[in-house]
């Protein structure tokens, strides 16, 4: 019983193949690619996986890049299922206004970060951090439900957006600094502290409609780089998406 989980984001798909479809199963592989690589996983590092006995993912990267992921899949005779965010599933309860349309990424990590939680004491607030192509900001309740999140632009997008509406601002990436001195290390510190500012404002949201202190969880690929800017400790989990995948397979595949 092998299990591959897939996760397509705007940037780059993230897989995992695992010896079985549950929590705490046995990680075999994993890898990424950048999304103009992905049609060589097939011929690449997928040629010489075991084949994989049941497949789930979360893709938010549009119906093309859905295609040409399974197309890579034909290698094996693995039917392709992805998540659709839902009213529930896997204990957490959406809170959004229409429940489809929430990023199921989002989701995913928030089935992830509920469990994670779970495991290591009594349940909690959380709010979990996914710093990618976008960075998100999710609030979920001590009882498991969604009560909303925030979408930001990632570095990359900030920075693009500034030297695509500007004269002046094309500079290397800078360094993080408390009293930015150039150019660069002013984009870099702006955009960190954008995004650390916005989640210290979640962080007080939820304290104040929970009336209890969040248990603070962050993943994403720049997720390292953010880490050491923000105002609160966060634990900084890899594979969250990764985790609510087995999670929410343990449960549909049995
Ligand atoms: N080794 C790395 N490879 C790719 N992207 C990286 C790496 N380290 C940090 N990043 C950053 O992480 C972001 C992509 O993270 P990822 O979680 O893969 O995003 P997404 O899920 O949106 O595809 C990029 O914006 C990139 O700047
Ligand atoms: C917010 C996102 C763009 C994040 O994408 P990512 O940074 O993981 O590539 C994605 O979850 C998405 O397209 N969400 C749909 C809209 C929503 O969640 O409200
Ligand atoms: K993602």
């Amino acid at each position: 019983m092998t299990f591959l989980a897939i996760d397509v984001g705007n940037t780059r798909l993230k897989w995992a193949l695992y010896d079985a479809h549950r929590p705490g199963a046995a990680l075999l592989a994993h890898g990424a690619e950048f999304l103009d690589h992905i049609d060589r996983l097939a011929e690449g590092s997928w040629a010489q996986l075991p084949v994989p006995t049941k497949m789930l993912g979360c893709v938010v990267a549009g119906d093309a890049v859905k295609r040409r992921v399974q197309d890579q899949m034909e290698l094996w005779d693995v039917p392709a299922q992805w998540v659709v965010s839902s009213a529930q599933e896997a204990g957490v309860v959406n809170g959004y206004d229409y429940p489809s349309r929430l990023g199921s990424d989002r989701w995913v990590a928030m089935i992830g970060a509920r469990h994670h939680v779970l495991a290591k004491g009594p349940a909690r607030p959380i709010v979990v951090v996914m710093v990618g192509t976008a960075v998100t900001v999710e609030c979920i309740d001590t009882d498991g439900r969604f009560l909303g999140g925030l979408i930001l632009p990632g570095h990359g997008i900030m920075l693009r957006a500034l030297e695509a509406g500007t004269a002046g601002l094309h500079v290397p990436t800078g360094e993080v600094r408390l009293f930015p001195t150039n150019t660069s290390d002013a984009l870099t510190s702006g955009g960190t502290y954008a995004i650390a500012g916005a989640v210290e404002r979640m962080v007080q949201h939820v304290i104040a409609h929970c009336g209890a202190e969040p248990a603070c969880v962050m993943t994403g690929g720049a997720g390292w780089k953010m880490a050491p800017s923000m105002t609160r400790p966060f634990e900084l989990v890899d594979n969250l998406i990764f985790d609510g995948l087995l999670e929410i397979a343990a449960r549909r595949f049995g």
